[in-house]
């Protein structure tokens, strides 16, 4: 019997949609953008797609294969989560960034919203998951005063192995085990995701014996979601990591057609991108659903580390990029959507919305006397949740805000798998688009340098010589 995901017409029923009527002037007027402004953007649509394909031909893009090389990788994860998960109650993910954010996004949209608190049994035999993407002393702290530490397997994920916030996590972590369970058991309670060759993480785990991952050499930290990065811990939680695979390899598909205005991940970047040219810098990823709140924190590392960059065109530095700002539906109705109609006309709202929610909830018919409630008796959350996110859409296209809408059949790990790699496809695009290059992050560096520089790491004297120079603060401005 093949899997569901394998068979057309399940999949084609899973189908995301794109709908950009709204970012487009003959829906939301002079905000918008006309088909005249796409037609005029022609030759650099196709140097950019020209530059996808050659870069992915060549090894520029490794993280576009993953849907396709990561076979053997899921039967190893697989494996490894069945011979350990009766072993451990709780699963701690130690990574930041792209080695923290997919993690969370897919294990909150999969899984039951009170997942950790659901019973072990409930939880199909699964450990509970906790992401340390801080160094916040009071978090780390407070998680030991609810985890077991001989019942606790702690996953490092970094893919330079040099990052402080993860490694310092994972050192403490170390001491802690070697402490109460000795040298030899704490080795079972480390598991560590890295590059193969490169960084401090490798040889450790090679060193201590540590059971091991491999982050692909091309892949960086906020494409890396469909590598071990995401698949062990989703594995660990009972998700299906072979579908996401399959829901990205399926919007793939989707995203090599010739005719740009079908191809959803074009689409997204170029319209972003004639929106970023009229000035509107801010991108709002407004899911209505709590299974897709984490999608916004995922999206925007991706959106604003790939795209958020300055170069030199030869008479000026020029800075770009979206801001993005996460909001979430219904919720943020009440807080954010009044400046979002009337506010500045500065950004694409991005609706995500949900056809098949996993339940139906019923409104009790009561209060059939007071008119303004009365309405909502024999209704359902579903049908008002939908609702509220339409007429939101219809508030902010009338008031001349553009936005656009993807939806999801429903939120299962195919769907989840096409939204991810629709946005990174669509984050390369438009890197292309822009010109600038969407997989390094330069501008992370200088508060890397200055906080090692301060630290007093080795090799920083002169970092550490330009920071002591920096001028002095005036108590003028400190109240
Ligand atoms: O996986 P690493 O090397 O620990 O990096 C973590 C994060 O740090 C960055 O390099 C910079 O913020 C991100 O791109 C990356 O996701």
């Amino acid at each position: 019997m093949s899997k569901r995901f394998e068979q057309k017409d399940w999949q084609e029923s899973m189908r995301l949609k794109l709908d950009f009527n709204n970012m487009m002037t003959s829906y939301v007027g002079e905000n918008g953008i006309s088909e005249e402004e796409i037609a005029d953007l022609q030759a650099q649509i196709e140097k950019a797609e020209k530059a996808m394909v050659e870069k992915r031909a060549n090894g520029g893009m490794d993280w576009r294969d993953l849907p396709y090389n990561q076979a053997d990788i899921v039967k190893d994860i697989n494996a490894y989560v069945e011979s350990v998960k009766d072993d451990f109650d709780t699963f701690v993910v130690l990574g930041i960034g792209g080695s923290a954010l997919g993690p969370i996004a897919v294990q909150q949209a999969i899984n039951h919203p009170y997942y950790n608190e659901l019973s072990k049994e409930k939880r199909g035999g699964y450990p509970k998951l906790y992401v340390m993407d801080n160094i916040d002393p009071e978090k780390l702290v407070s998680l030991f005063d609810i985890i077991d530490l001989d019942k606790t397997l702690f996953n490092v994920i970094t893919k330079s192995g040099s990052t402080s916030e993860t490694m310092s996590q994972f050192m403490i972590i170390k001491e802690m085990l070697e402490e109460k369970l000795g040298k030899e058991e704490s080795k079972k309670h480390v598991v560590c995701t890295t590059d193969a060759k490169n960084g401090n993480l490798r040889p450790i785990a090679d060193k201590e014996g540590y059971k091991s991952f491999i982050i692909p050499a091309g892949v960086g930290g906020r494409f890396s979601e469909l590598t071990p990065v995401g698949l062990l811990p989703a594995a660990m939680c009972g998700i299906d990591i072979e579908e996401i695979l399959a829901g990205a390899a399926y919007m793939d598909e989707l995203c090599k057609t010739d005719n740009t205005f079908k191809n959803p991940a074009s689409m997204y970047a170029i319209l972003n991108y004639l929106a970023m040219r009229r000035g509107k810098n801010i991108s709002v990823i407004m899911p209505y659903a709590d299974t897709l709140k984490y999608i916004g924190d995922w999206y925007a590392q991706l959106w604003a580390e790939s795209l958020g960059k300055k170069f030199d065109n030869d008479k000026n530095v020029v800075n770009v990029g979206q801001t993005p700002v996460r909001a979430l539906g219904a919720t943020d109705q009440h807080s954010q959507v009044q400046l979002y109609s009337e506010g500045p006309k500065d950004k694409v709202i991005v609706f995500v919305g949900v056809d098949k929610y996993k339940t139906t909830l019923d409104i009790p018919k009561i209060y059939g006397d007071i008119p303004s409630l009365g309405f909502l008796g024999g209704e359902t959350h579903n049908k008002l949740i939908k609702t509220e996110q339409m007429a939101t859409e219809y508030a902010l296209l009338k008031s001349g805000q553009t936005n656009m809408t993807i939806t999801l059949p429903e939120v299962n790990e195919f769907t989840l798998g096409q939204i991810l790699y629709l946005f990174e496809v669509a984050t390369g695009f438009a890197g292309e688009l822009l010109d600038i290059n969407a997989f390094d992050q330069p501008g992370v560096e200088e508060g890397k340098n200055a906080t090692y520089a301060m630290f007093g790491r080795p090799g920083y004297d002169e970092k550490k010589a330009e920071l002591d120079n920096r001028p002095a603060k005036n108590d003028k401005f400190i109240i």
